[in-house]
């Protein structure tokens, strides 16, 4: 048998930028938001300690990026300053409680790194303090995903607190939490939420011409020269902006059509590439959203949704989604939330770029009501959820069966059909 793999590439000259931990050389098309964030941490090199910092906006517009761009600047500035500094950076993706963000804080503090899980927290707080005040000066602790810590405030009411409380007394902590969880700044209790975002900095998703900037710097990085044809980031770019606005997915489509054109032993990377590209980018991100980003009732609010979306007959309005989720609740043996719950849900759902709504006027009858959709193909999504156990008897022998009967029928059969 001749090898199965593809001869040389003359695609590719690296794929390093488009690794997770890849940090770019240069932030583009975020001047304005790098100039308030340098203002708000100005304290630091003027020897008046830390502030307490929040970020937030949607995934992958460049939150993560940028702090770590500002922050390296600072810490580079402060050592030429003679200030002391000392930047901590911790992902709260895996480290969802106070506890496990300080036993890795010790382990960073101490270099044993002796501390495993088991430790009283007190023991751990009178470590971690007993080796911050020996560090001295400003200390920054930068807590991306900070809403995975959930109502667990511990963490971020003790540290502003600290010298208050007299724990720290030659150093003092600020915090840089960063987020895309808009409800997460809501639920936090006051006292917590007045020292944490202090001073906010919103970051808005990409246009299609910061887009374009953004890529076309990724572009020269990774491809050969002379390989993209002209139209492929522009399209990429547009492709994005009307999606999500994010920087990852658009990161995601200039290297899927890149590696369709090295899969077909092309040349050139062409139009007709992205275009394949899309769709399997737009795909993959919603089984990864719906997967592992949503809860059961998200989930079901998503299902309900859907079905009425792919339904001609029926206007996915709250009233008529909250009514069908209540059948599929009681369907699928789950606790019925009420309807301002559903609709925070539905909220976060297009929070997530899987609806979107438009808002309708009611005639005569006065007001307005919005109408949901789904933004991608629904079979996507309901292939997605039929591939989990949960949901998976609910759409009978096959999703693809399923959806081309129910194309065609009335909500009324297909609540006859779903058994509600
Ligand atoms: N302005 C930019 N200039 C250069 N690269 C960028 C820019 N914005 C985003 N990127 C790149 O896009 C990817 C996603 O950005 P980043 O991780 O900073 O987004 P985020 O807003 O923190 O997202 P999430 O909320 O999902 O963590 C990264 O590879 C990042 O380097």
């Amino acid at each position: 048998m001749d090898s199965p793999f593809k001869g040389a590439n003359d695609i590719f000259q690296t794929k390093e930028p488009f690794e997770e931990a890849y940090h770019p050389e240069e932030i583009l098309e975020r001047d304005e938001e790098i100039k308030t964030f340098a203002a708000a941490l100005q304290d630091v090199l003027d020897g008046f300690g830390p502030p307490n910092v929040f970020i937030y906006g949607q995934t992958g517009v460049g939150k993560t990026a940028t702090t770590h761009k500002v922050t390296e600047y600072l810490e580079a500035d402060a050592i030429e300053a003679g200030v002391n500094l000392t930047v901590f950076s911790i992902n709260c993706n895996k480290r969802d409680t106070t506890y496990k963000v300080i036993t890795h804080l010790a382990n960073e503090l101490y270099s044993e790194k002796t501390f495993k899980q088991g430790h009283h927290p007190d023991t751990l707080w009178d470590r971690i303090y007993t080796a911050l005040d020996e560090l001295g000066g400003s200390i920054l602790v930068v807590l991306d995903e900070i809403d995975k810590l959930g109502e667990d405030e511990e963490l971020l009411y003790e540290f502003p607190r600290a010298n208050a409380m007299g724990e720290l007394e030659h150093a003092k902590v600020g915090i840089i939490g960063i987020s895309n969880n808009f409800k997460f700044r809501e639920s936090l209790s006051p006292r917590v939420k007045s020292t944490l975002t202090e001073r906010e900095i919103q970051f808005s998703p990409y246009d299609a011409n910061e887009l374009r900037t953004i890529l076309n710097y990724y572009a020269d990085l990774v491809f050969y020269e002379n390989v993209l044809s002209d139209d492929v980031v522009p399209l990429c770019a547009a492709f994005t902006a009307q999606d999500t606005g994010d920087a990852r997915m658009g990161l995601d489509l200039l290297e899927t059509a890149g590696d369709i054109a090295r899969h077909e032993d092309a040349d050139h990377v062409v139009e007709e590439h992205v275009r394949i590209a899309r769709s399997q980018v737009d795909r993959a991100n919603t089984e990864r959203i719906v997967t592992n980003r949503l809860t059961v009732q998200m989930q079901t609010v998503l299902v309900a949704t859907t079905f009425l979306d792919v339904d001609q007959s029926t206007d996915a309005k709250v009233k008529t989604i909250y009514s069908f989720y209540k059948d599929l609740c009681d369907r699928l043996d789950i606790d019925v939330l009420s309807e301002s719950r559903v609709r925070d849900h539905l909220d976060t759902l297009d929070m997530f770029g899987l609806l979107e709504t438009e808002e309708v006027n009611l005639g005569r009858r006065g007001g307005r009501s919005y109408i949901y959709s789904i933004v991608d193909e629904p079979r996507v999504v309901i292939e997605t959820l039929y591939n989990m156990d949960r949901f998976e008897n609910l759409f009978g022998d096959s999703a693809e069966e399923f959806l081309d009967t129910y194309e065609v029928d009335t909500r009324s059969d297909i609540q006859t059909k779903l058994g509600l």
